[in-house]
């Protein structure tokens, strides 16, 4: 059988195929050769004539293995890049402030090796994940996000969904054990700050090893993975007409329920600001998928908009918070133009029904006591939005950036911010500035982390705005 030996077509060469026989043929040069190219590169030891033409065979529990990491069993140096595939189960977790976020992949067939191998526990862990959509009481699979096909690392399968409250990480490590995770997975790819607080309860509770993934880098890895892999993945929302010629205040239902969902054509995205409202909000300026910057910030993101609905509406939920909202007026707590102004402030292009003062009427004592949940919850709702919105805009027109995607699970069964942030880019950019959103919502960074299974996406490169030219050579 031939090799493939192009360099950038590794991860797309069927791990499979290269067989032992196959394995022999890679010279000495094509080793090193890839070895530049490729990130799963390792310096190995070699020991024998015979190990040197009989590379070492996979690892025995290798999902995944971090090459740097890799302890091999030869003592000759010579660089090698390491043709293993890692076992499954393969999962990416992104463990944010409050959600962690779970990507399992199903593979469609298992090769032969796989199935021989494959033991009860493996079964049993497939058939808990993919036949439940529902996980203790607090974990759920977004059924309605699974993506059919998919192929990492030349493997054709089924990426499904899962999140639950990062402050179930510990039921979570309990139930992983009861499953008997921990005996077939030694590390998972992992991201976000959790990564980094939960690592030692990951090795002491279940003996599995986090391997870090910084998560701007794989937020915006899967990002682009799941664009290219889903057509329908990047969509606009269409108003009916355009926003200085609605008649409706654009944050009542009259005019938002007249938005319509549209696709939106992301194959050429760069360049364009990504805002990635999670419990706080991170804004980066992506150039090139290795050529990325953090541009701003807001700690008044989606965490903010739920502990403020627990504190003053007394919710217990976020979706309980987001159908309050969608049934409450936020004139009653916010003081509008036309409050102050009787209305319109005309010189400065200020429509009385603008938001003047968030918040506004809640000095009033009369007006707090007739206010509702609802009122409240909606007005959280338009203040936090908004004010992404309004940041988000400066960092667009300062940046020159037409394109903003916005993405993170403040968006998660939130169309009314959606549209609020539509209506927000277009109105103040006089159509300027175009707000894009995406399907998988708060899914990115978990993927991200789980392409680190796939060769060619491994080592994404982060560019920070604050590098020296020294440091970005270095890397
Ligand atoms: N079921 C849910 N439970 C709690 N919050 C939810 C839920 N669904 C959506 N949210 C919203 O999503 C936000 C978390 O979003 P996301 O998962 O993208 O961020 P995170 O990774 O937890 O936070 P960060 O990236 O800041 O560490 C919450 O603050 C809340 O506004
Ligand atoms: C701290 C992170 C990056 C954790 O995901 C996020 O919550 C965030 O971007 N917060 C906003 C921090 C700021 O820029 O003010």
């Amino acid at each position: 059988m031939r090799l493939h030996r192009c360099e950038g077509c590794l991860a797309a060469c069927r791990p499979e195929r290269a067989t032992a026989s196959s394995r022999r043929n890679i010279t000495r040069t094509n080793q090193l050769k890839r070895s530049r190219a490729s990130p799963y590169t390792t310096s190995i030891k070699r020991e024998s004539k015979m190990a040197e033409s009989t590379p070492p065979p996979p690892p025995e529990n290798n999902a995944p293995q971090d090459p740097a990491n890799f302890v091999s069993p030869y003592n000759q140096e010579i660089s090698v890049t390491y043709l293993y595939f890692p076992a499954m189960p393969w999962f990416g977790m992104d463990i944010g402030g409050t959600l962690t976020k779970l990507v399992y992949f199903e593979p469609r067939e298992n090769n032969r090796r796989e199935l021989d191998k494959e033991t009860e526990i493996l079964k049993n862990i497939r058939r808990y994940l993919t036949r439940n959509s529902a996980y203790g009481k607090t974990g759920r699979r977004d059924g309605h996000l699974q993506m059919d096909n998919v192929t990492i690392r030349g493997r054709r399968g089924t990426l499904h969904f899962i999140r639950f409250p990062t402050s179930e990480v510990g039921a979570f490590l309990q139930l992983a054990r009861s499953k008997g995770m921990a005996a077939l997975v030694n590390t998972i790819y992992a991201t976000g700050g959790g990564a980094y607080k939960f690592e030692e309860d990951f090795i002491k509770e279940v003996n599995m090893r986090l391997s870090k993934l910084d998560e701007l880098d794989a937020l915006i890895a899967g990002v682009l993975f799941v664009d290219a892999m889903n057509p329908q993945e990047c969509y606009y929302w269409a108003p009916p007409l355009p926003p200085h010629e609605v008649d409706s205040p654009p944050y009542l239902e009259a005019a938002l329920s007249q938005y319509v969902r549209k696709p939106f054509d992301f194959s050429n995205p760069y360049p364009f600001l990504l805002v990635n409202i999670g419990s706080g909000v991170s804004m980066l300026v992506v150039n090139a998928p290795n050529d990325y910057y953090r541009v701003s910030g807001t700690s008044l993101g989606g965490g903010t908009f739920l502990g403020l609905c627990c504190l003053l509406a007394g919710c217990s939920s976020f979706e309980e918070a987001i159908a309050l909202a969608a049934s409450g007026d936020n004139t009653t707590v916010d003081k509008l133009v036309r409050d102050i102004y009787g209305g319109d402030y005309e010189r400065f292009g200020l429509r009385g029904d603008l938001v003047a003062s968030s918040f506004g009427h809640m000095c009033s004592s009369e007006r707090r006591a007739k206010v509702s949940r609802e009122d409240l919850a909606r007005a959280t709702l338009v203040t936090i939005t908004n004010n992404i919105g309004s940041i988000a805009r400066l960092c667009a027109s300062n940046e020159r950036l037409e394109r903003v995607v916005f993405c993170g699970n403040f968006l998660r069964v939130n169309p009314l911010s959606m549209k609020l942030l539509s209506y927000a880019m277009s109105y103040w950019s006089r159509g300027a500035l175009k707000a894009l959103f995406l399907e998988h919502e708060g899914y990115f960074g978990a993927v991200g982390c789980l392409l680190r299974y796939d060769l060619k996406n491994h080592r994404k490169e982060n560019v920070s705005r604050n590098d020296t030219p020294e440091r970005q050579m270095d890397r």
